[in-house]
């Protein structure tokens, strides 16, 4: 079992050789390695850095996930995502947490071309972000470029089954593995990305049974979205699980329902701002 404090805690004794109360030390990746069939690994996506602050204390990981594409700037896919938005994003996001191992997603097209053409962008990425590894989409074919991140000092998490940046060839965000040939091709793919020294995968929408069979064959963790329970993790985009993206897939769970609270609060104001019961005495400097 690992000693991983569950909660966030501050050391508060202070002293003239530390006088500042110091924050717990950052989860890092050979701990997160180590929680394999242990303790379930909770993961969120968070773009921001009050988001960041306010998952910090209850997540192992945040995912800086190029999901922005569609959740933060309105496009279509994730095609579209550039390394400048990921770093800034990144950096953002590690500014607000100090407790979570932050993950920076690998833009489409910053990683596919050749292992040197992902080690400068993975390395341009933690140097900007501050983050603790990369995260690339795929299975066999970028086995030899996460081997190489890996060996040059880049923790890599992958990525398979629905792999969203493909969704040019895919056709679309249904579920995968539904033939024996694709299922057996996921897996391989999960196989292939763990050998490399992946220090943990993420499972997509697949089958359940596909999950569990990676999940019980690779030495690292797995982490799940609409694949099993019986994941090593889970990861969510946070804004579909707090009500906040309109149109979700069928493996989200809405936990809040931001949205409503949102427009709740906004039609309040509008509203006393039509009938100048907005600002009141208290929110103006009188003279
Ligand atoms: N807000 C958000 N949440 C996500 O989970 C997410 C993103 N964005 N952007 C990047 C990818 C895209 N993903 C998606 C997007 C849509 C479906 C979806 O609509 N699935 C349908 C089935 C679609 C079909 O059969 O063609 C579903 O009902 O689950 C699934 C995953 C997952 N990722
Ligand atoms: C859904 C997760 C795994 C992701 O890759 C993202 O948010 O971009
Ligand atoms: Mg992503």
């Amino acid at each position: 079992m690992s000693t991983t404090p569950k909660t966030l805690t501050l050391d508060t004794s202070t002293s003239r050789a530390n006088p500042t109360p110091k924050p717990m030390k950052r989860l890092t990746v050979p701990r997160i390695r180590q929680r394999k069939g242990g303790e379930p690994i909770v993961m969120l996506t968070a773009y921001t850095v009050r988001q960041a602050q306010l998952l910090d204390p209850h997540c192992d990981m945040l995912l800086v996930g190029d999901s922005l594409a569609q959740v933060i700037y309105g496009m279509p896919h994730t095609v579209g995502v550039t390394m400048d938005m990921m770093a800034l994003h990144g950096a953002a996001v590690v500014r607000g947490s100090f407790h979570a191992a932050v993950i920076v997603d690998m833009p489409f097209g910053s990683y596919e071309g050749s292992p040197q053409h992902a080690f400068d962008n993975a390395a341009r990425l933690l140097k900007e972000t501050g983050a603790a590894a990369v995260k690339v989409e795929g299975g066999k074919v970028l086995a030899p470029t996460i081997e190489f991140l890996t060996q040059r000092g880049i923790p890599v998490m992958g990525h398979v089954g629905l792999t969203p940046q493909a969704v040019n060839i895919l056709g679309g965000y249904g579920v995968r593995g539904k033939s024996d040939e694709e299922a057996r091709s996921i897996v391989d793919d999960a196989v292939a990305v763990a050998e490399a020294g992946a220090f943990s995968i993420v499972i997509e929408g697949v089958l359940e049974s596909i999950a569990v069979e990676i999940t019980n064959k690779v030495a690292c963790p797995t982490i799940g979205i609409g694949a099993s329970a019986q994941c090593d993790g889970q990861v969510l985009v946070t804004d579909d699980m707090l009500g906040m993206f309109e149109r979700v897939p069928k493996f989200v769970k809405r936990y809040g329902n931001m949205a409503d609270v949102v427009t709740d609060a906004v039609k309040e104001y509008a509203d006393q701002v039509r009938s100048r019961s907005f600002p009141t005495e208290e929110q103006i400097y009188a003279g």
